[in-house]
């Protein structure tokens, strides 16, 4: 099979056959049907605890774009459902060619114009590729921000400022140093969605955390055309490069909020 993608003959319905998991249980994302969550009163907020790093890249690696530091430096995730602490890993996105589609999770079948994934995996693995092979759903712990459009993202700017620079497949770029990534966050990480679940793409290992913020962040349309103008490996606009929404089967959603 070509190597997988988002087209018709290499897109999600494809996945199965290299990866079985594909058609597993705990796959992700998941429409997020707000009548059949249950308010878990024991969930706290999260902390997030980014430390600026000093050699980090922004990536065009094929089917999305991607934040990813060349070593940890002690940015962590804790607090929320995780009984650990998670290590932060890379950042990436997930967009549509227009303003009714592009995020992978869905709020009662709404979806929002692109989804942020901030990555980290638990610190009691030796590395990441270690936890996404750990079993079970503590490996990873994603965090899922919404992208809507409206006010121009000051946090974001220096990254979107650098999508015109990784326009092609392969291509990458240095970040400033200065970029502030815990700008990025709210102020509080409190109202959010949780569930076990899966890696979007293959290999779509069921070892996720997944963790959805109810408030989604603002972008400019600036910005939100210049992720539209993204090219994959085969040359086509990288947009649409989501999976659709995944059967829940037995689990169950939480919500920090009521
Ligand atoms: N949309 S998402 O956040 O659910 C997602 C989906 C697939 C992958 C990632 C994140 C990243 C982050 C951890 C693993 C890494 C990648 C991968 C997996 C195994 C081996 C190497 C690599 Cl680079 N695959
Ligand atoms: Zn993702």
């Amino acid at each position: 099979m070509a190597p997988w993608g988002y087209e018709k003959d290499n897109g999600p319905a494809h996945w199965h056959k290299d990866c079985p998991i594909a058609n597993g249980k705990n796959q992700s994302p998941i429409d997020l049907i707000n009548g059949e969550v249950k308010y878990d009163s024991g969930l706290k907020p999260l902390t997030a605890k980014y430390v600026p790093f000093s050699d980090a890249k922004f990536l065009n690696n094929g089917h999305s774009v991607q934040f990813q530091p060349s070593a940890g430096n002690g940015s962590e995730l804790t607090g929320g459902p995780l009984a650990v602490k998670y290590n932060f890993e890379q950042f990436h996105f997930h967009w549509g060619n227009n303003d009714t589609e592009g995020s992978e999770h869905r709020v009662d079948g709404k979806m929002y114009p692109a989804e942020l994934h901030f990555v980290h995996w638990n610190s009691t693995n030796p590395s990441f590729k270690d936890a996404v092979g750990s079993g079970g759903p503590n490996g990873l712990a994603v965090l899922g921000f919404f992208l809507k459009v409206g006010a121009e993202n000051a946090a974001l700017k220096p990254i979107t400022d650098l999508i015109p620079k990784v326009k092609d497949a392969g291509t990458s770029v240095t970040v400033p140093s200065n970029f502030d990534m815990q700008a990025i966050l709210p102020a509080t990480l409190t109202d959010y969605y949780t569930y076990d679940g899966s890696l979007t793409t293959p290999p779509l290992a069921e070892c996720v955390k997944w963790i959805v913020f109810k408030q989604p962040l603002e972008v400019s349309a600036a910005q939100m055309e210049a992720f539209r103008s993204v090219i994959n490996r085969d040359g086509k606009p990288m947009g649409g490069n989501y999976r659709p929404p995944c059967p829940l089967h037995d689990r169950a959603v939480k919500t920090s909020f009521k």
